[in-house]
């Protein structure tokens, strides 16, 4: 594949800390990312974030579902059709998660890419994860067939791993040197267990704050080691890889810190956090010459700490070798839509556990 085979794709991302949506444009054919282009963000008003957490856990058809959809992609919407990303050629919608039960009910995402194909005339990729659960995978992580063209991208020579912190942690461990990303031994990934989601909603219930900003409160708190160590018995944590997680699967955490301080019970979380991605490194086939981070939590330096002190190796955010954090699951979802478009996998056995390597999502193209 040449460069002149490439194209600008624009991804957009709506995660599960539910703060607003990310976009970014990619230059890529899907197995090379040729350049980053423009990012942007939009934020969610209050009353929209209202919106989308009165559906969280809810299934399409069930109440506010639709309503929350609606808020999706009109955000996206707003955001997607800004004159910064005119280059677009193709868009890769991931849409909002409320609901993931790979083993269940499925995975599901709100937002219709097919509407959002009429609306910016563009052809749109979405709906990445269901086929993938409906083969047996866990839909989750796919950022990792992204993160395997990331490591060639800055030039990595062997092994390495990224961190994603966001409401839910997730690892991926990769060696660059393998041919292709579905190749046996070239990627493990998996989620490693809560990270923003309950502090936010520790902030948000005792201090109306979205938040801890700079992990400021937690600094101030003492971790409960009783708390710590009866979160870290999870059976979770001893499932071997792949394995993913529902936003709330540890809503018995935020009950466990309910007596304990703001500062206690923040720093209890973020300790959580952290001690989840000490047991996740645990599965990893062999020492990352580093760590990089992206996502939110990477901006924690309470928790960016607590990481270093805990790890073998060393832990750096995606900043320090070019890539934006801020923008990577973006940019992830971007590079996907042109796999999608190309028909190569975008999962395989050591990232969501499917049996094969697999493709997934839904192509809508406008009307006329
Ligand atoms: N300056 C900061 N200090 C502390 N925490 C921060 C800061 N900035 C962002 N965060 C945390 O990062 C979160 C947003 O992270 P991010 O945007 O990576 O999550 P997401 O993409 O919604 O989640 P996911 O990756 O799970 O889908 C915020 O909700 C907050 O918890
Ligand atoms: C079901 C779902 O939306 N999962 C998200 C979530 O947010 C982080 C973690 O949990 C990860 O598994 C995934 O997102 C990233 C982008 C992924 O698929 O790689």
């Amino acid at each position: 594949m040449t460069q002149s085979e490439a194209i600008w794709a624009l991804g957009a991302m709506s995660g599960t800390s539910l703060d607003g949506v990310d976009a970014a444009l990619v230059e890529t054919d899907g197995e090379t990312i040729f350049a980053f282009g423009n990012t942007d963000y939009r934020p969610y008003g209050e009353d929209e974030r209202e919106v989308i957490r009165a559906a969280l856990g809810r299934w399409p058809g069930e109440d506010g579902v639709q309503e929350a959809a609606e808020v999706v992609e009109t955000a996206h919407a707003e955001l997607l059709s800004r004159y910064e990303f005119e280059l677009a050629e193709l868009v890769g919608f991931h849409g909002q998660t409320l609901a993931h039960d790979p083993q269940g009910r499925g995975t599901h995402q709100a937002g219709d890419g097919a509407v959002m194909a009429e609306v910016l005339g563009l052809p749109v990729v979405w709906d990445f994860r269901s086929s993938d659960v409906q083969l047996g995978g866990q839909g989750a992580p796919l950022a990792p067939f992204f993160h395997f063209a990331c490591a060639r991208y800055i030039g990595a020579e062997g092994p390495i791993a990224f961190l994603n912190l966001g409401g839910v942690g997730n690892l991926t461990w990769v060696d660059p040197t393998k041919a292709k990303p579905e190749a046996e031994g070239a990627l493990l990934a998996f989620d490693t267990g809560p990270a923003n989601a309950p502090v936010n909603d520790l902030m948000r219930a005792r201090r109306g704050a979205c938040h801890d900003e700079n992990g400021a409160l937690a600094a101030e708190g003492e971790i409960d080691e009783r708390v710590l160590s009866k979160f870290l018995d999870h059976p979770y944590f001893y499932r071997m890889p792949p394995k993913s997680l529902d936003r709330d699967a540890f809503a018995g955490l935020s009950a466990a810190v309910a007596e304990l301080s703001d500062e206690d019970a923040a720093a209890t979380l973020t300790a959580a956090a952290a001690a989840a991605v000490a047991a996740g490194v645990e599965h990893f086939p062999a020492p990352p010459a580093f760590l990089l981070v992206t996502g939110g939590g990477r901006h924690n330096a309470t928790l960016m700490d607590l990481l270093a002190g805990q790890l073998p190796f060393p832990v750096r955010p995606v900043e320090a070798v070019g890539l934006d954090g801020d923008m990577l699951e973006a940019q992830a979802f971007a590079h996907l839509a042109v796999r999608v478009l190309r028909g190569l996998p975008t999962s395989c056995p050591a990232t969501t556990g499917v049996a094969a390597a697999a493709g997934g999502g839904r192509i809508s193209r406008p009307e006329a």
